[in-house]
């Protein structure tokens, strides 16, 4: 659905992006995360049609942004980091305003409206003017705005950015209510936990340059991140800790009253094989479990850190 060949651009002299690419198939959420700077804005102002990329091609949904931006507009839905809304209007209005804006007879947006209201739960406030809402209550109006066309591809800049975790969490369900309904989503964000939960690949993007893009678990298998295994067992922590610490893949041990937590680097199998080990010494496990994987220990270990220039 959208793809990125050898995208760069240029301000002057300065290099914002420098030969990117990049693939996403339909259907897929995929979280775009990069330091301040990094230059995920200027990639999505470049597929939202805004920004002419100095060389390199992207397309969306088969065309090329710079020659077909009609077709383009027609199927992208594009939420920017920053967004005026109209403080005069009601939030139907509004919705009429940006629904007539592209062409959708009033009969079909009196139908409409109700239900995107309904998406973003925002159908009690359909009546409310727009200056009213509360910041979260905006984003999602303006996430309604960028659906009025039923696009196919959701460019989303920092969606979440400035939200409390109540509002993260409402919008992170109205984002997998999206991903059901099969829309393509990108999504850009510099917290990666705020992503961890609604994406299912990540391209990570630093100083211009992609450094790493797929599949979140790939990607820390890839870069060997250590996972944390926690292991609890009847009272001999102490005796499994010194055995563990002989065992491949395990670079430190440590043992407190919670268990015994282990950093391990093997792929599943060998973690199976593990567990197989630590049950043929005869000790009792009561739970084997690995820690939850965490997008910011992989943000960290590629990035070399600090905002870019
Ligand atoms: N119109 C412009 N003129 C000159 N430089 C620009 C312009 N727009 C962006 N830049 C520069 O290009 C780089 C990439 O900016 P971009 O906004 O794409 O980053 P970003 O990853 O979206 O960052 P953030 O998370 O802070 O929004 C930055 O160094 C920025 O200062």
């Amino acid at each position: 659905m959208i793809e990125i060949r050898n995208l760069s651009k240029k301000y002057g002299t300065f290099e914002a992006l420098k030969n990117i690419s990049l693939d996403i198939e339909k259907g897929t959420v995929f979280g775009f995360v990069g330091p301040n700077g990094a230059g995920k804005s200027t990639t999505m102002s470049i597929l939202a049609t805004l920004a002419l990329p100095t060389s390199g091609t992207a397309k969306v949904g088969g065309y090329e942004v710079t020659d077909y931006p009609k077709e383009v507009r027609k199927r992208i839905g594009y939420m920017p980091d920053f967004f005026g809304v109209y403080d005069q209007l009601k939030a139907t209005e509004y919705l009429h305003f940006y629904g007539a804006s592209y062409g959708i007879p009033r009969p079909d947006r009196e139908k409409l409206i109700p239900q995107l209201l309904d998406l973003v739960n925002l159908s009690n406030k359909a009546d409310s003017y727009v200056d009213s809402l509360s910041r979260g209550m905006k984003q999602r109006l303006c996430l309604a705005r960028c659906l009025v066309h039923d696009p196919d591809v959701l460019i989303l800049d920092e969606p979440a950015s400035g939200l409390d975790p109540r509002a993260r969490i409402e919008m992170r369900e109205i984002l997998k209510e999206l991903k059901l309904m099969g829309k393509t989503i990108i999504i850009s964000s510099h917290i990666l936990p705020e992503l961890a939960e609604m994406v299912d690949e990540i391209g990570v993007i630093e100083h211009g340059e992609m450094i790493a893009q797929g599949k979140v678990a790939d990607i820390q298998n890839r870069l060997r991140v250590k996972k944390v295994i926690h292991i609890r067992t009847l009272d001999q922590e102490n005796s499994l800790a010194e055995k563990l610490r002989d065992e491949p893949f395990v670079s430190s041990v440590l043992s407190d009253n919670t268990g015994v937590h282990v950093h391990y680097s093997g792929d599943d199998a060998q973690q199976s094989e593990l567990l197989r080990q630590v049950i043929s010494w005869g000790i009792p496990v009561v739970s084997f479990q690995e820690a939850q994987s965490n997008l910011e220990d992989v943000f960290l270990e590629i990035t070399k850190g600090g905002p870019s220039a």
